[in-house]
């Protein structure tokens, strides 16, 4: 309403109707009332998300779609949604089961989500109506990413929504389980709670989604996944996502998909991997992997990088090497062996970083949304396709140039190009420019000389690689037998190769993914709950096996533990790829270890006490089985003995006669009197050593001094040189000089401070000097004149000399 204005030109209230005024005030007061809501809503998202600046943040928190007055979708809210979201989201909702394929980093994370929350919301979802949709997820990292997003775009909404990926107690997530309405979940965790947890009900869940769905078919959860279906109401809407997706009938059968719908947007690409992505390999061989890495590194400072590394125990060395050696950007190291809290604060260290270089397992090549990444870096070849573009995926996502290199040995160019081509994947030569290169060969051989630590590491990281190799399956690119193993060994800085002997018949997926499907021969059953590996019946563990279980005690130091930070033993839905699937045998000379594991000619011989036979596989064993044998006659006795005489052992009542013996008094009596009157022989030989050893000192002493005396005379210094140290070792005698005596060190020092004053040393030199002359002439005839014919120079000589000085 136009204010109304008076003759002097001013403004004057005018009066209005009281509903007038009250309907601005009420607008206001709701105006507030939200702005506050909105206020405390963004507060509490904030403080409680690890990247508050992401992209996601800003793009998502706007969308309508979210916000709890939506009445559903609507053509204008599609603009600003992916070709994948666009397709998949009303498909979702709609209520279609889906296969959805599209390219890394193209949003299908929201394909998913939004559906799971406009369905539940439509559906007036509520606390009292248990389970509506469960998403799972191959790894925890994943798992973490997907509920924050799940956060961010459902913040406007009254579901509750729960993570469980293990990492806390069972019953601890069992008491919140109850109440969600939402889980984003492992499967093998999840699994456990439904076989454990009563209070979760699942009758009325709505959707299933499951993210990297290929992965998750996979044989590695294969019966997790299964089991977990089975707790599943059928009559729900399924949805599988992966940028790698496969339609293989027997999983979609297993999962009970009813006529599903194919997104696939990228499909008739010509490329599988993003088009904003740029693709490089070079060639290096497997020895001057390290170097060439080194240098890459090097010459990318201001750049964020993941490298791929084949196991946990490769990116172990490769960080703690690289980390002595400083390239200079922060290095990060994340692997499926940390501990959950551990790979979380890694995980959003490298988010948060702008330079940052990440050495990584696969356990992060599928789905995290790391952001800005510049470069991928494949220092190890992936085992597959799949995983190579799983791996390039961490960079150029949605709309963002990056890049990535793939480092390949000669040996594996051929093959890995072939099947590269096959997949549509583009990929071009470059060579490493010589005076990039870094020498860093003799840095890390000396790191792990002084670092037994470092070594022990590096030992594993040989040991991992060579038998990662023997396993793939793809043989037309991995074959060991093409790689310099040795070469490879002294690039990681060790003094041999080890030696490794790999079991017949293992596949590399089984036994990667043993950890999680329990079919590795050293799943967790197959140990106790001290960790220790639990024998087998009629299984002979030889030297060799023990030796490589336990823990080294000279390498192994807490320090090491610290260093290597592998505490826990991976989850079974955990993406482990790290797990000891070979057993590993020191070869002998001989080399070839028979079908036990042993030496041919070796004996086990049992009966010895202890839980294990006795091996005799060499003469050191040999002497002390003999040993142990005379060892286990007097077992545990410790009694008195004496000897016969022919040399042997017999109690001492059994050669003297019992009655004869309990003459002289009771056992216990006559123990006493032993134990009294060698006290008594021991005192006096106490004595005496002490005599002899004072005898000694003083002695020493004297011979010293004559010495002290000497080099006095010769003006050496006060200090003797018994032998010239070897060149450029220090010379302890000098160093003891030059050292403050310390409190309570004082003894011999103090003593010698007691010793009489010197007498005035003799000058044994030959002065030339006129005036000498006339003096030595004087003298003659008065006394005795010792002739030194030359310098002594030995110990000998000097003794020699102080006698004839005493002497005199
Ligand atoms: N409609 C959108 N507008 C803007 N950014 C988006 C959109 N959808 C997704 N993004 C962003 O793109 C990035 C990649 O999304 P997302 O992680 O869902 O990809 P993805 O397809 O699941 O990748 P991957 O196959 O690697 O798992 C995220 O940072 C996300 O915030």
């Amino acid at each position: 309403m136009p204010a109304a204005r008076a003759a002097n030109g001013a403004r004057t209230p005018q009066k209005k109707h009281p509903k007038e005024t009250q309907k601005p005030l009420k607008r206001k007061r709701e105006q507030e009332d939200l702005e506050k809501l909105r206020k405390a809503v963004d507060e509490f998202d904030l403080k409680d998300l690890k990247n508050p600046e992401s992209e996601t943040t800003a793009k998502f928190s706007t969308l309508p779609l979210s916000q709890p007055t939506a009445s559903g979708l609507e053509a204008s809210h599609f603009q600003n949604l992916t070709d994948v979201q666009a397709k998949a989201i009303p498909l979702g909702l709609k209520g279609r089961d889906i296969l959805g394929a599209a390219k890394t980093g193209s949003g299908k994370t929201l394909a998913f989500l939004i559906p799971v929350l406009e369905k539940l919301y439509r559906a007036q979802w509520t606390e009292y109506d248990g389970l509506g949709a469960m998403i799972i997820s191959p790894t925890r990292e994943l798992a973490v990413q997907i509920f924050e997003v799940l956060r961010k775009i459902g913040r406007y909404h009254t579901f509750s929504a729960g993570l469980v990926i293990g990492g806390k107690s069972l019953r601890e997530e069992a008491e919140r389980l109850g109440r969600m309405n939402i889980l984003v979940c492992t499967p093998g965790r999840m699994l456990q709670h439904l076989d454990q947890t009563a209070g979760i009900d699942v009758d009325n869940l709505q959707i299933l989604v499951l993210d990297e769905a290929d992965r998750i078919m996979d044989m590695g959860f294969q019966s997790a996944v299964d089991a977990l279906v089975e707790h599943l109401p059928t009559l729900r809407q399924t949805m599988l996502f992966s940028a790698t997706q496969s339609k293989k009938i027997s999983d979609l059968a297993r999962l009970s998909l009813k006529d599903p719908e194919y997104v696939a947007v990228h499909e008739d690409a010509a490329s599988a991997t993003p088009t904003t992505l740029t693709q490089h390999y070079l060639v290096t061989p497997l020895a001057e992997k390290m170097e060439t890495l080194y240098g890459f590194i090097k010459a990318n400072l201001k750049t964020k990088m993941v490298v791929f590394l084949s196991s946990g125990k490769q990116v172990r060395f490769v960080y703690e090497s690289f980390r002595h050696l400083q390239p200079g950007t922060p290095l990060l190291h994340l692997h499926g062996r940390q501990k959950q809290t551990a790979r979380l604060e890694i995980t959003s260290r490298f988010s948060a970083a702008k330079y940052s270089c990440l050495f990584a397992t696969d356990v992060v090549a599928r789905g995290v949304d790391f952001p800005a990444v510049d470069w991928v870096v494949q220092m190890d070849c992936p085992e597959d396709t799949d995983t190579y573009i799983h791996r390039v995926g961490r960079t150029a996502r949605y709309e963002r140039d990056g890049k990535a290199v793939l480092f390949l040995d000669p040996s594996e160019e051929e093959g890995m190009l072939k099947r590269l081509e096959q997949r549509k994947v583009p990929i071009h030569k470059v060579n490493v420019k010589e005076k990039k290169k870094q020498n860093i060969k003799n840095q890390i051989q000396d790191m792990c000389f002084k670092n037994p630590d470092l070594k022990y590491l590096g030992q594993k990281a040989f040991i991992s690689y060579t038998r990662s190799v023997h396993l793939q399956k793809d043989k037309e690119i991995f074959n060991l037998k093409k790689l310099d193993l040795d070469e490879y060994a002294a690039s990681l800085g060790l003094p041999g190769t080890p030696q490794i002997k790999f079991q017949k018949g293992e596949d590399v997926k089984k036994i990667k993914n043993a950890p999680r499907a329990g079919l590795s021969s050293d799943s967790e059953s197959d140990f106790d709950e001290n960790g220790k590996r639990r024998k087998k019946k009629g299984e002979v563990r030889t030297k060799y096996d023990r030796m490589f279980e336990r823990t080294n005690q000279d390498v192994l130091t807490s320090h090491y533990t610290k260093l290597v930070g592998d505490e826990e033993q991976g989850a079974n839905d955990e993406e482990d790829d790290d797990g000891d699937f070979l057993s590993v045998k020191r070869v002998l000379e001989g080399n070839d270890l028979d079908g036990n594991g042993l030496v041919p000619g070796a004996k086990i011989i049992t009966g010895l006490g202890g839980e294990e036979p006795f091996v005799v596989d060499s003469k050191r064993r040999e002497k002390m089985l003999k040993s142990k044998k005379k060892m286990l006659k007097f077992k545990g006795k410790g009694d008195k003995v004496v000897f016969d005489d022919d040399g042997v052992a017999h109690h001492p009542y059994r050669i003297i006669g019992e009655e004869d013996f309990q003459q002289d008094g009771s056992a216990e009596a006559q123990r006493q009197k032993f134990v009294e009157s060698e006290a008594v022989k021991v005192q006096e030989a106490d004595a005496n050593d002490k005599q002899l050893a004072k005898d000694r000192r003083r002695e020493k002493k004297e011979k010293r001094k004559a010495r002290e005396a000497m080099e006095d005379d010769e003006g050496l210094g006060s200090m003797p040189r018994l032998s010239a140290p070897s060149d450029g070792e220090e010379d302890p005698l000098a160093l003891m000089a030059s050292l403050p005596i310390a409190e309570g060190e004082r003894g011999h020092a103090e003593e010698e401070e007691e010793r009489p004053p010197k007498k005035k040393a003799k000058k044994w030199f030959q002065d030339d000097s006129e005036d000498e002359r006339e003096k030595a002439k004087s003298r003659k005839g008065k006394g005795k004149v010792i002739e030194v014919a030359e310098a002594p120079n030995t110990l000998e000589d000097y003794e020699a000399l102080a006698a004839g000085l005493l002497e005199d």
